[in-house]
Parts: C-alpha cells; sequence; structure tokens
C-alpha cells in the first residue's frame, strides 16, 4: 500500500514519519526546504511526550506532483496535511495523483475548508480527520508530539491496515463513523489557537492567565450554542466533558492550576499553529475557527461579540500591526 502525505510541515511530517516507521511506503509532497531538511538530516526525527525517539526516512520526497512518474503517481491513499486556505488550490495536484479508488483524507482544523475543495473533485473518495495532538517543529528537523493524543479519523477503505500498523505500542490511529462530533470538538479547543498567538507566550504559559482564559471561555460559550442549535453530542477530548470547560477555565488560578492538571500537560514550549503563522508571517486559519463560530451563529440568531473580537485581532496581526488584548473591548 502507499501513502502520500500532500503539505508535509508540522503535523504531516510528524503522520509521515509514523507511517514511514510503522513500515508504510510514504512519499511526501512538500516545499523545497522541508526535503533538504530532511535530506541534510538523514531523515525526519520524530519525538514525543511520552519519551520516544526515532529517525526515520520515507520512501520518496518531491516538491512537486509533475516528479512523480506514471507508475508511481496514483496512491492508495493521501493525507492533506495543509492549512485550512491551502486546500483549495491544491485539487487538480490531488486529482491527478489519485483514482476512483483512492481515499483522500482532510486532515484541517476548523470548519470550512472541506466544504471548499468538495464540489471541485465530485468522483473521489474524500473523508475527514483531526490531529489531536499538538507537533512542535524542532531544530535538525525533529517533529515534536507535544500532548497527547491521536489521528482519528472517518473509516475509509484502508484504515484498518493503518490502525494494525499504527497502534502496536499504543493507541495512535482511532477510526470513527461520525466525525463531525470530532470536528465540532477539536473546534472548541482550538478557539485557544487565535488567543495564543494574541498572547503571544507558550500554551502553557497563556493557560495560566485567567484573563485570557476568562475569554477563551466566552469564545467557547458563543461555539457551544451554535453546537446547541445544531444537536451535535460534542466527542470527548479531555478529562473534562466539552460543556463543562468555559466553567473550569474561569476558575481562580490557584484551583484551575490543580483541577486542569491534564490540560496543562504541555510541552513548555508548544505553542499553537496559528502562534506560528503569525510569527512566520503567513496568513492564519482564524476563518476556519473563531470566524466559523461567527458564520455559523448567524444561522441561529446568536451574538458572537468575543470570536469577531478575536478575528479582528487577528486580522490586525497578520497586517503586522500591533495589537494590545488589554484594550479591547469584547462585549461589543
Ligand atoms: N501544528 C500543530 O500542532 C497542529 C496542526 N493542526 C492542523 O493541521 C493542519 C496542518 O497544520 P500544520 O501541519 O501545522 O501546517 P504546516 O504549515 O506546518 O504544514 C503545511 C505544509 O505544507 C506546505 N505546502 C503548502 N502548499 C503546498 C503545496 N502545494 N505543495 C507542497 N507543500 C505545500 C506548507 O508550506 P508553506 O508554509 O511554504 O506554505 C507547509 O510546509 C492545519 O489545519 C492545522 O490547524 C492540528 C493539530 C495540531
Ligand atoms: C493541538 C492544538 C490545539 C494546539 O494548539 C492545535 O490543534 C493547533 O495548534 O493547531
Amino acid at each position: 500500500m502507499r501513502v502520500a502525505i500532500f503539505g508535509a510541515g508540522a503535523t504531516g511530517c510528524y503522520l509521515g514519519g509514523r507511517l514511514s516507521n510503522a513500515g508504510i511506503n510514504v512519499t511526501l509532497i512538500c516545499r523545497e526546504k522541508v526535503k533538504k531538511a530532511i535530506e541534510a538530516n538523514n531523515g525526519i526525527g520524530l519525538s514525543d511526550y511520552l519519551g520516544s525517539r526515532f529517525r526515520v526516512m520515507p520512501n520518496k520526497l518531491v516538491v512537486a506532483v509533475e516528479e512523480l512518474k506514471a507508475a508511481e503517481a496514483i496512491f492508495d491513499v493521501v493525507f492533506v496535511m495543509l492549512k485550512c486556505q491551502q486546500v483549495n488550490g491544491i485539487a487538480q495536484d490531488l486529482l491527478n495523483i489519485s483514482d476512483e479508488h483512492t481515499d483522500i483524507v482532510f486532515m484541517q482544523n476548523g470548519i470550512g475548508s472541506f466544504d471548499d475543495i468538495r464540489s471541485s473533485m465530485p468522483a473521489r473518495k474524500l473523508y475527514q480527520g483531526v490531529t489531536s495532538f499538538n507537533v512542535l517543529a524542532m531544530d535538525n528537523c525533529v517533529y515534536h508530539q507535544g500532548t497527547e493524543g491521536g489521528i482519528v479519523c472517518q473509516s475509509f477503505r484502508h484504515s484498518d491496515i493503518l490502525q494494525k500498523a499504527l497502534n502496536q505500542q499504543h493507541e495512535f490511529f482511532e477510526c470513527v463513523e461520525d466525525i463531525r462530533c470530532v470536528i465540532y470538538s477539536k473546534l472548541l479547543l482550538n478557539l485557544n489557537n487565535a488567543l495564543n498567538a494574541i498572547a503571544n507566550l507558550p500554551l502553557k504559559e497563556e493557560l495560566e492567565h485567567i484573563k485570557y482564559r476568562k475569554v477563551l471561555a466566552g469564545a467557547m460559550k458563543e461555539w457551544l450554542a451554535v453546537v446547541k442549535h445544531e444537536q451535535i453530542a460534542l466527542t470527548q477530548f479531555t478529562q473534562v466533558k466539552p460543556h463543562w470547560i468555559p466553567k473550569l477555565l474561569t476558575l481562580p488560578n490557584w484551583l484551575f492550576t490543580r483541577i486542569a492538571k491534564q490540560m496543562l500537560t504541555i510541552d513548555p514550549k508548544a505553542r499553537s499553529s496559528m502562534w506560528q503563522d503569525i510569527h512566520d508571517g503567513k496568513a492564519t486559519e482564524v476563518d476556519y475557527l473563531n470566524g466559523a463560530v461567527v458564520k455559523l451563529a448567524k444561522n441561529y440568531g446568536i451574538k458572537t461579540p468575543i470570536n469577531s473580537a478575536i478575528v479582528q485581532m487577528i486580522k490586525q496581526l497578520e497586517q503586522g500591526e500591533v495589537v494590545d488584548f488589554d484594550l479591547v473591548n469584547f462585549n461589543n
């Protein structure tokens, strides 16, 4: 079985490395700088919060699908590991490396990017999945899983084989029938991505400040109001039930740090992928995260002043403007 990772950055290199290490034939479709870094370091280094460390070289690295010979151009499974805003631009490339039997799995956070591309590929088998952990790109091409969690996907034709290969040491690759519950629940957690970028702090340190936690709790409540209207039963990713998370976040520091131990079991250096985008001067996924809350809430007449203010702040940061969190009015 041949697997392609389309867009090998943080999560793509991590998943590609795990698959290669499990004996799966993996091709990475990545940027030139990623390819050069992997070659220069004799492979992708993987480490995780459980102490596992290894280095592995995928079967093939290409920077454009045109580099693939006819005999190797069609894959059994393609994992699309791009940022949301990049997905729509690769429809033709995906058509070129797949046929009607290929399982194409979109692994983006948030809501909207899958709908953007679905209509361009009506004759393909498309699925969605979620990366429920944080990946930190470190020196020497090492990708570090900084929090617990795994990959959760809709079941697809080859998912059993991947599950067997990847779950030998511990449960890492899980398949579910209803992915919407998973995606909606992951969005609840990802509402912090923007605040983490605004706070400009590691995730752990940011969550130790009640001023960020209170705004996050408010943003989450807006999303939970939408979820209630849509009657979605959210998947539980943390030890706390999704609906209790806002309550937990607003506890005073001394109590929060005791009760939310698991939530704070994060690599001290880990930051959100949106922080990374702002840091690199790139466009962010905010329209698919906090922006998606604002958009869906309109269908039900739900007001979203907090998520709207967060979107506004991120747009300012994208333009290189300075944002002062303490001066923002979240009640407008
Ligand atoms: N990072 C994390 O810890 C987590 C991320 N996620 C989610 O997973 C998704 C992927 O995130 P992440 O891995 O961080 O993203 P990255 O930006 O690290 O990885 C995407 C990679 O694909 C490259 N790329 C873009 N277009 C192409 C193309 N046409 N051909 C080849 N390469 C291309 C990008 O290059 P360039 O940057 O030059 O465009 C980048 O190297 C997002 O939706 C994110 O929210 C989910 C959980 C955790
Ligand atoms: C795991 C988490 C929530 C970390 O912020 C993430 O999904 C991201 O950074 O995009």
